[in-house]
């Protein structure tokens, strides 16, 4: 009968064909990677908790998601960082911050289709308990 590894081993799979799909899409390329802290060294005296799209990646790889809330609370990650770090009225910062809101929309959306909501509920039933 299935293990629970085999449902993480799932999720894991899951996980990374929706990282792949964001990190493809050329809206969200300025999500894909750290922020250079040596071109913007200010960066981590602000945004204590960084996140990124090929962090994000590795995570999996890592098995460091027990279910698709864990990997949709990075991607809210990213979005707040953008948010709190960019909040000028010039254009550059407003489109980065619509850009953000955009890659909060895609994800969830992304997930809600593509996602069994039982299996979901299966992986939070394994996390819990752990
Ligand atoms: O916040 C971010 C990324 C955008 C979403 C994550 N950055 C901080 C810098 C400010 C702005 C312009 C460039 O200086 C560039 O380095 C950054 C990267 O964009």
């Amino acid at each position: 009968f299935e293990t629970e590894e085999h449902t993480l081993r799932e999720l894991r799979i899951f996980l990374r064909e929706i990282c792949k799909k964001l990190a493809n899409n050329r809206l969200f390329y300025m999500f894909t990677k750290p922020v250079d802290t040596e071109e913007v060294p200010d960066y981590p005296t602000i945004i204590k908790q960084p996140m990124d799209l090929e962090t994000m990646m590795t995570k999996v790889d890592f098995h460091q998601y027990e279910c698709a809330k864990d990997f949709l609370n990075d991607i809210e990650l990213i979005v707040q960082n953008a948010l709190e770090y960019n909040p000028a009225k010039t254009s550059a910062d407003k489109q980065i911050r619509h850009r953000a809101c955009s890659l909060r929309d895609y994800a969830f959306t992304l997930i809600k289709n593509e996602m069994d909501s039982d299996f979901e509920d299966k992986c939070q039933d394994i996390s819990k308990k752990r």
